[in-house]
């Protein structure tokens, strides 16, 4: 979607299990700044222009509240998204079990085989802790024909670069000959 002034508008969701980090990455994203205390997220809405591929687009970032596996997929996280950013935590085990869930159930709602995607380690400062090997992580995102990073939204490291590869992925996947462009069921992902 273009607007009068030539930005390219698109629109991603931050999902991943709670405590995971998901609204620090925004934060330090949008604001440079990290806290270290936690506030459970109820859904958030920030906007950053962001240059990608020498043009310029308006990135509108929804932050949600985490879920589990009992959590009822919101059609907010679905419709008019463009891309996913799914958060785990490289120290907790079971947010990372959570990806494939949260993946599933987009694909589900959203009637579309291939959506763009980036995963998202996060915390990778916290090695001493690690509890989720890379490799596992890139075994993941290849299935899932995703992008993969880890980052560290304390450290400031790769969090802008979570971005780029998710406009990049939402970019590839919009080319005309990319199955992720077809529309059905009740979401598209353009
Ligand atoms: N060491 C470390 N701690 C982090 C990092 N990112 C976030 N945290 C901490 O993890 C806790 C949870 O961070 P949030 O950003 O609130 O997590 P969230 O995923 O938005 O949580 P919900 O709103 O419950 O879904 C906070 O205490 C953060 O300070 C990181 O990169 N490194």
């Amino acid at each position: 979607m273009s607007r009068a002034d030539g930005l390219k508008r698109r629109k991603i969701a931050v999902l991943g299990s709670r405590s995971v980090g998901k609204s620090s990455l925004v934060l330090q994203f949008v604001e440079n700044n990290f806290v270290e205390s936690y506030y459970p997220t109820i859904d958030n809405s920030v906007s950053k222009k962001l240059k990608y591929g020498g043009k310029e687009f308006e990135c509108e970032i929804i932050d949600t509240a985490g879920q589990d596996e009992f959590s009822i997929f919101n059609a907010k996280h679905a419709i008019g998204i463009h891309g996913y950013v799914l958060v785990y935590s490289i120290a907790t085990q079971s947010s990372f079990d959570m990806i494939p869930i949260i993946y599933d159930k987009i694909v589900d709602f959203c009637g579309v085989r291939d959506i763009p995607c980036v995963i998202v380690g996060s915390k990778m400062d916290l090695q001493a802790n690690r509890q989720v090997d890379a490799a596992a992580a890139e075994a993941l995102a290849q299935q899932s024909n995703a992008a993969y990073i880890e980052t560290s939204a304390k450290n400031d490291v790769n969090v802008a670069k979570v971005f780029e590869l998710c406009l990049a992925e939402i970019e590839k996947k919009s080319a005309p000959s990319s199955p992720a462009t077809e529309t059905k069921g009740s979401c598209s992902v353009m």
